[in-house]
């Protein structure tokens, strides 16, 4: 049996990968040792099988002991012991969620229902990190997989919805605190009937803009508002998160000569832990919805097509449905008003599931099996 180093284990990108690795009951295939940056010696979490206590995540000697390495602890942790482990000399496999190593040459994205063949190849070819996708970027090519394989793809122009989860923790509890404080501050008025909404809605705009809204990890409010701006600011103009769809999408794709543009702007909304996204697609040829339908659904098991219509669209098509599950369900697909080859569509994905801690179980099981 493999030794299977995990670290990063009980954050959040980490118990979900922890919950989906129990489920599938990936633990009796391999031999889990646990690390911590924090908690060295106490004991490991319950997988139904012996585990030694906690070890040191930055001790290169216990690391170095791990055939593979699957971490959900951090760019900065990556930045500090990745490049220590390879110089000592450490040749394992190395999993990591973080986005650290993703654009490095001798690295693979790894979205295996996506991408299996260059994944496949960079085994081949001795590539020892494997590294999980920005949440929107795997949450989208999951969705438009079909169209990408057909090769029908010119552009497509993401515009995103995205969930206080891919924050962190913290976020995610402001959120739930600004949603509460909202509706504490005019709670009297609500139980009237006969308040005047004009002035509930005044008072709500009032304490959303006042300092009594908790904004700490935000820095703004979200709950009654959005963000239009997520992660740092690129010379482009674009922010960090929207750079990525381009590079990481065509990485993933293994796109050799020219990369398909994919850009647009992404919002941080008051969803909690499922990222939407609205795409105006340009295909390369006029292609019927009912086709366009037919070949996104057959891409993977995961993705489902969903009429549009409302009824069906209402009820599928949301983040309360999503939530907490694999399903990637892909609507609203219609043609556009600018021509033929103009489509629109509208995906919604769980980014802690597929967005990041599913692909990199996945990888763990490739590994167990080349
Ligand atoms: N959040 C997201 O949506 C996504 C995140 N990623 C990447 O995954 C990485 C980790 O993100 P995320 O899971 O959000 O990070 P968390 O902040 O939830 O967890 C990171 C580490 O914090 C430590 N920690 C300290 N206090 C606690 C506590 N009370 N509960 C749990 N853990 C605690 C743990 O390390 P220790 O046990 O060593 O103390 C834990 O492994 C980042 O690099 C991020 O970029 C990737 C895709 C999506
Ligand atoms: N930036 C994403 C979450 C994330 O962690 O992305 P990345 O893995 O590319 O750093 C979000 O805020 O929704």
């Amino acid at each position: 049996m493999k030794k299977v180093g995990l670290v990063g284990w009980r954050g959040m990108v980490g118990s979900v990968l922890m919950q989906r690795m129990r489920e599938e009951n990936d633990f009796a295939t391999i031999e889990p040792v646990f690390f911590t940056t924090s908690q060295v010696g106490l004991a490991s979490p319950e997988v139904g099988k012996p585990t030694d206590t906690l070890k040191d995540a930055s001790s290169i000697e216990a690391l170095s002991e791990m055939d593979i390495i699957i971490t959900c602890q951090g760019g900065d942790y990556t930045n500090s012991v990745y490049p220590a482990l390879r110089e000592s000399g450490w040749d394992g496999y190395w999993i990591d969620a973080a986005s650290s190593l993703r654009m490095k040459d001798d690295s693979i994205i790894v979205l295996d229902p996506v991408n299996k063949d260059v994944i496949q190849q960079g085994l081949t070819n001795g590539i020892k990190t494997y590294v999980g996708g920005n949440c929107t970027v795997s949450l989208m090519l999951l969705a438009l997989g079909g169209l990408f394989e057909a090769d029908l793809i010119d552009w497509v122009a993401p515009q995103t919805y995205q969930a206080a989860s891919g924050a962190g923790a913290r976020n995610m509890r402001e959120l739930i605190s600004q949603m509460g404080a909202i509706e504490a501050s005019v709670a009297d008025k609500l139980e009237d009937p006969a308040s005047a909404i004009l002035e509930i809605d005044q008072q709500v705009a009032d304490f959303i803009r006042s300092d009594a809204l908790p904004t700490e990890q935000f820095g703004a409010p979200l709950a009654g508002s959005l963000i239009p701006w997520i992660d740092v600011p690129m010379p482009s103009g674009q922010s960090k998160e929207e750079w990525k769809a381009q590079v990481e999408a065509n990485k993933i794709l293994g796109t050799s000569d020219k990369q398909t543009p994919i850009d647009g702007l992404c919002v941080r909304i008051g969803a909690m832990r499922c990222h939407s996204q609205a795409m105006t697609i340009k295909l390369k040829k006029d292609v019927s919805v009912e086709e366009v339908e037919k070949i996104l659904a057959s891409h993977n098991e995961w993705v489902k097509v969903i009429p549009n219509e409302r009824e069906a669209t209402v009820s599928e098509l949301s983040p309360a449905k999503v939530t907490g599950t694999l399903s990637i369900p892909v609507g609203r697909i219609r043609k556009l008003a600018m021509g033929p080859e103009y489509i629109s569509a509208f995906t919604v994905g769980d980014q802690l599931l597929w967005g990041a801690a599913e692909p990199l179980r996945r990888m763990l099981n490739i590994l167990q099996e080349a």
